[in-house]
């Protein structure tokens, strides 16, 4: 049978109910599911923990218990000690069928007091839960973190939402979870990364066809940019090959157009200028070999500079400075309709006056907005607010707002365009916590831009190829490093 997992696309629990679904109507039946899920999260633990004292199986009422009444039983058959404490299953549901085929009492779950060499089997709630954990379930989760004792997850880590990745109240801390058929955005979105520890994905059965969703929302990767990216012909030029434009700042912060520029530079655009106010000509001619430079004092001198309209992409805001000129830049770029990066500065001239920018910017997308945490919440207040929202929902709603490709970036950083698409980069290295590796991601993405790259899978591959360029760098990695170390994939 076909692989019948599904590593790109990521299933809100709601999208993973309607797999189910379709898969059980489609003739397999869900005790049959159940085993094949139980029977992962025992090769998991065996795997993991062979010296496991005594298995600790918490259960709760629903079929997540269910796949945790396999297990024990599974267990128990296999020899090792093992305990169930939680809830009994409705009768005749399937996990009460599950619960069935073991012989272990299920003991009150507040009985549960941890022992060295256990481990527990978190299988309270997962793709159902739909509040916070009420006070047992609390005093339980309590216990466990305050003995250490290592937990592995069944779906979800119990008190995490599966769709916005953030606890619901208290929550599981596990050190691996096993979760079926696809992953969700809650084990890819932070905090709910960190709390499953190591994810894996186990193959239940499902055949691959129905293992699909109508949502577009997908893992970063190649199989979503991959197609487009700037292919290398032998008859390319430089002109050929796209011409970058970064505007720089002031004397002062110049260093942060020239980390953009040569990431745009790395990434394959065959000429980069720096667009320079007079007083910082001197300053960047000291720094710059590859990289030319223009300069621009005024609008009506980006004005002119934009009749050459080999200029194709430009990116604005590192280290610009003047938020009154930013939102001019913008307006001459806007209407000369070229790509534009908008980032830092660029961004803060905007707060308060979204509606600005999307006029500007209406009609076929041309604006990549890429904000951090504290950025985004200064343009989109109502919607950083808002508690119900996911950080996918919330790229997806200032994306429609602005007619923009957002990269919402952090240690999860969400890419969402105005259709609805939407990706979550989950392998970006911590390191890259540092000054200007933002100025480096807006050059990768301009530059791809320049390359006439269609605009959300350029900024797609940005996010993906700029994380790679962190982890080949390793800790102790400077925005410089990074910016060198930048580069396309063969293609
Ligand atoms: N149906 C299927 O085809 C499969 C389901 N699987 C398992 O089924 C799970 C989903 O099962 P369910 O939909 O039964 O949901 P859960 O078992 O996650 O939750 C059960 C019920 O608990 C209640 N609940 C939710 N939050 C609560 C809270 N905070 N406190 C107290 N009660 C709460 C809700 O009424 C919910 O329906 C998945 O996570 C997965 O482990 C797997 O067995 C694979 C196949
Ligand atoms: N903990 C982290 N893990 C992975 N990537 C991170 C982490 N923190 C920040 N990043 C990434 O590093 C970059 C930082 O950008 P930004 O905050 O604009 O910094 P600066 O303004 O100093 O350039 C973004 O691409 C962001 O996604
Ligand atoms: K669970």
């Amino acid at each position: 049978m076909a692989m019948a997992i599904n590593t790109t696309l990521l299933f809100t629990p709601e999208a993973m109910a309607k797999v189910d679904a379709r898969v059980i109507a489609s003739g397999i039946p869900g005790p049959e599911l159940m085993r094949a899920a139980g029977a992962s999260v025992v090769a998991c633990l065996l795997s993991s923990w062979p010296n496991v004292a005594r298995a600790v199986v918490l259960c709760g009422p629903g079929n997540n218990g269910g796949d945790g009444h396999i297990a024990a039983s599974l267990l128990a058959a296999f020899g090792v000690p093992v305990l169930r404490h939680g809830y009994a299953p409705r009768s005749g549901t399937d996990a009460a069928a599950a619960s069935a085929t073991c012989e272990h009492a299920i003991l009150p779950l507040g009985d549960y007091r941890p022992l060295a060499g256990d481990v527990v089997i978190d299988a309270l709630f997962g793709a159902g839960l739909d509040r916070a954990v009420g006070a047992e379930v609390a005093a339980v989760i309590g216990r466990i973190a305050e003995a250490g004792t290592p937990v592995l997850a069944i779906d979800l880590p119990s008190g995490l939402s599966g769709r916005t990745g953030r606890p619901t109240g208290p929550v599981i801390s596990a050190e691996r979870t096993v979760t079926f058929a696809g992953l969700k955005p809650g084990h890819v979105l932070m905090p709910g990364r960190e709390l499953c520890g190591v994810t894996t994905l186990a193959d239940i059965g499902m055949p691959a066809r129905l293992v699909a969703s109508d949502d577009p929302l997908w893992i970063n990767g190649p199989h979503l940019y991959g197609p487009t990216l700037p292919r290398r012909e032998a008859a390319d030029h430089k002109y050929s090959r796209g011409h970058l434009a970064v505007m720089s700042g002031p004397l002062i912060s110049g260093g942060a157009a020239r980390l953009s520029a040569m990431a745009g530079l790395r990434i394959g655009a065959g000429l980069v200028t720096l667009g320079t106010p007079p007083g910082a000509v001197m300053a960047q001619s000291a720094h710059l070999t590859a990289i030319m430079q223009h300069r621009v004092g005024s609008s009506a001198d980006l004005a002119a500079w934009l009749s050459d309209p080999r200029l194709s992409a430009l990116v604005l805001g590192p280290g610009f400075g003047d938020l009154e000129k930013a939102r001019d830049y913008a307006k001459v770029l806007a209407n000369a309709r070229r790509y534009l990066v908008l980032d830092a500065d660029g961004l803060t001239a905007f707060a308060g006056r979204t509606g600005e920018l999307g006029d500007m910017f209406a009609g076929e997308t041309r604006l990549v907005i890429t904000p951090h945490e504290g950025e985004f919440r200064r343009l989109f207040p109502a919607i950083a607010e808002d508690e119900t929202l996911s950080k996918v929902d919330r790229a997806r709603q200032a994306a429609a707002l602005l007619n923009a490709v957002v990269v919402y970036k952090g240690a999860d950083t969400v890419i969402a365009a105005s259709d609805g698409r939407a990706a979550i980069n989950a392998d970006a290295p911590p390191w890259l916590a540092t000054a200007g590796s933002g100025d480096v991601l807006s050059g990768v993405i301009g530059g791809l831009l320049a390359q006439s790259m269609p605009i959300f899978e350029a900024a797609c591959a940005g996010v993906a190829l700029h994380g790679a360029a962190a982890s080949q760098a390793g800790p102790g990695m400077t925005a410089e490093d990074l910016a060198g170390l930048v580069r396309p994939p063969a293609v």
